[in-house]
């Protein structure tokens, strides 16, 4: 054990020096759809850079540069630091665009700030169907959005660029959430993807991050995460609703068993490529799946890593409903909007009578799966697949 642990740990590390740098962002300068009703207090204004994560439609340059330099003379008041070099062409710009606004005063800015995103929201092809969720803790990066409105709080996983691919920051923000949502007054929560992908699972960059305390330290605290995650999805006294806007893969599709309606565009697909990881099945659905389309579809599944097209998973009851992509979004949401009128106690009352029977039984699952999975992260099978997978040699 102590080579392969040696050699993975080299290796893993290797890994991380291939993956590419992250783009640089302007958190500031990310849209987002937008009530029509904006305003400029401090309040709206917050809201408004909450809501700026999610739009679709780019802006272009002009704009952003507006927004950033309001934002700026917003929170920091004039432009107060020195003009960057002539050939600094992006920093000049931003400074140029600041610094236009001479003494403007903050509220003002804070104002057209936040009439300028309404104005874009409105312009945006985006369905408006959320807005944040303001006196909520927003997660601590941008990879997970937060929004409430009309008794439905919204859980949007927000790294399109990476197929929306769970890292470590992610597993913790949604768990937050999760606890925040059970508390609020909202009467539905959902959880959906931007972009073109619901989620491609667990990051596999997360393998690469290995503590002082070596791979075996990392493969410990990687199964004391996932049974603490997929514990919150067992315990959520609230309907729970997938809103599976495109493909998902790995931990993305276990957990949907136990979710209490999964939702899904027509093109979604669910794949749980486990073997083909070294890796064995997570979220209960060593449980949940058997009991779910029966054992033999389940393991097909889950041993033999067969993808299902939506209209598959739904004809074996992991998905409630399919709905053609091109009114995917807006029937989901009006019929979930209906769904959040009805009484929210009695709702919760009935999950948790459907749920407790079970509670007992889905908690020592995971935790077997999850000390199950510890042991698999450290298995050479494992390794190759992760390594192979961090080199771009293969694709699923
Ligand atoms: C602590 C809890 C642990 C719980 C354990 C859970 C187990 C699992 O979830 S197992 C499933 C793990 N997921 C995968 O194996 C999927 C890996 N990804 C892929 O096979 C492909 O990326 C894709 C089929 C999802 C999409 O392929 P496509 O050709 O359309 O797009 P790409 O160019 O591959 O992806 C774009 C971009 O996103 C990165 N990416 C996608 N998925 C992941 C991922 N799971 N981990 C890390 N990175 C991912 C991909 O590398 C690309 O990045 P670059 O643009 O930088 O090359």
């Amino acid at each position: 054990m102590a080579g392969v642990a040696g050699r993975l740990a080299r290796r893993w590390c290797l890994g991380a020096l291939s993956s590419p740098l992250q783009v640089a962002r302007f958190p500031a300068l990310q849209l987002h759809l937008c009530g029509p009703a904006m305003r400029g207090s401090q309040k709206d204004f917050e809201n408004a850079m909450n809501q700026v994560k999610l739009l679709k439609k780019d802006p272009g340059n002009e704009v952003k540069l507006k927004l950033y330099a309001l934002y700026k003379q917003a929170t920091e008041g004039p432009c107060n630091v020195p003009k960057p070099g002539v050939l600094d062409f992006i920093n000049k710009a931003k400074w140029d665009a600041w610094n236009a606004l001479g003494s403007l005063p903050k509220e003002t800015a804070r104002h057209n700030y936040v009439d300028l995103v309404s104005s874009l929201s409105a312009s945006s092809e985006s369905s408006s169907q959320v807005t944040p969720a303001a006196d909520r803790k927003q997660p601590g990066s941008d990879a997970l959005v937060v929004t409430s409105q009309d008794g439905i709080t919204s859980i949007t996983l927000n790294r399109p660029d990476k197929k929306n691919a769970l890292t470590t920051q992610m597993y913790h923000d949604i768990m937050l959430a999760l606890e925040a949502a059970s508390k609020d007054d909202s009467a539905i929560t959902v959880l959906t993807g931007n972009g073109d992908y619901y989620c491609s699972g667990n990051d596999l960059t997360n393998f690469t991050d290995i503590p002082p305390g070596g791979v075996e330290e990392k493969a410990r605290s990687g199964a004391v995460l996932l049974r603490g995650f997929v514990d919150c999805f067992i315990d959520f006294p609230k309907p729970l609703v997938a809103v599976v806007n495109g493909p998902a893969v790995g931990i993305s599709v276990t957990i949907l068993g136990l979710f209490d309606i999964v939702y899904a565009t027509d093109r979604a697909t669910f794949h749980t490529p486990f073997s083909h990881l070294g890796q064995s099945p997570e979220g209960c659905s060593s449980y949940t799946f058997p009991k779910i389309m029966g054992p033999s579809k389940a393991t097909e599944m889950l041993v033999f890593g067969k993808k299902l097209t939506a209209r598959e998973a739904c004809a074996q009851g992991l998905v409630t409903e399919v709905f053609p992509d091109s009114t995917f979004q807006k029937e989901v949401w009006a019929r979930l909007k209906a769904y959040s009128k009805l009484p929210p106690n009695a709702m919760r009352i009935s999950k948790q009578v459907i749920r407790n029977r079970e509670k007992e039984k889905l908690h020592a699952i995971n935790a077997e799966e999850s000390s199950t999975l510890q042991e698999r992260w450290l298995s050479d099978e494992c390794v190759n697949a992760v390594l192979s997978f961090l080199s771009k040699k293969a694709k699923l």
